[in-house]
């Protein structure tokens, strides 16, 4: 499980999380959301030890942030930081040779997924094949956790379905996944938990199913609850 626990984070003077506490676990789809500047991206970094936080705690599986805990996580930026003049199979290659968790046959398995092409320049790919060659990433590391931020910015919705058809595939297996998005879209019927940020705080974190059917709302009904109220 990972459990964020009142973390606090300031740029200069400013305050941009205020005390965030919500938990991900493994086998279910966990969505931050939130409007933007609501402080999602800054969560994950967090979590993935990219920026040092000013207070709190957060731990995985019940250790706090160690090299041992990272190699439990794949973190999916919201843009690739593969370099531009390698092809996709270089690309992969390279993955293979930095990460001991690399799955080759996964990473197969994505591309023929998407459909991608080996030979294409990593530089070259439009912004929605960057965002599928950047799952593939991703995915084909054999870790208990996946980190993503903004998985569906900018790609059209074909794609955005076909995304989507990955979360409900053996690709994810019963990983844990932690992903930001404010376009829940066609993405709603496969999240799971529902954590909702507003200003550097949580203000709603909950079962997706049990509102669905207590309440007969969506996470969009909820989010227009929180932000109108
Ligand atoms: N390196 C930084 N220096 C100063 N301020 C920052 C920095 N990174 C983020 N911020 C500020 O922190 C706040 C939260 O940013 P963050 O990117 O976490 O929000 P977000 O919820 O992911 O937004 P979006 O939905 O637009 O991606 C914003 O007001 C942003 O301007």
């Amino acid at each position: 499980m990972i459990e964020v626990n009142n973390l606090r984070k300031r740029f200069r003077l400013r305050n941009v999380l205020n005390g965030v506490s919500f938990t991900a676990e493994k086998g279910q789809i966990t969505c931050l959301t939130g409007i933007n500047g609501a402080g999602k991206s800054t969560v994950l970094k967090a979590i993935m030890g990219l920026l040092p936080f000013n207070g709190g705690q957060i731990q995985i599986d019940g250790k706090a942030l160690s090299k041992h805990t990272y190699e439990k996580i794949a973190y999916i930026p919201d843009h690739l930081t593969m370099p531009l003049g390698m092809s996709l199979s270089e690309g992969m290659r390279f993955m293979a040779d930095f990460y001991d968790s690399w799955n080759e046959e996964r990473a197969e398995e994505l591309m023929r997924f998407f459909k991608l092409a080996s030979s294409d320049k990593i530089g070259n790919l439009s912004k929605g094949t960057a965002a599928k060659y950047n799952l593939v990433i991703g995915l084909a590391q054999n870790t208990d956790y996946v980190l993503m931020d903004e998985p569906f910015s900018g790609i059209d919705i074909f794609s955005r379905e076909l995304i989507a058809e990955v979360f409900s595939s053996h690709l994810i297996e019963d990983r844990g996944v932690l992903l930001t998005t404010h376009e829940i879209g066609e993405m709603e019927h496969l999240i799971d938990r529902a954590v909702i940020m507003d200003k550097g705080i949580i203000v709603r974190e909950f079962d997706c199913e049990e509102v669905r059917s207590e309440e007969g709302k969506s996470i969009v009904d909820v989010m227009r609850e929180v932000y109108h109220s």
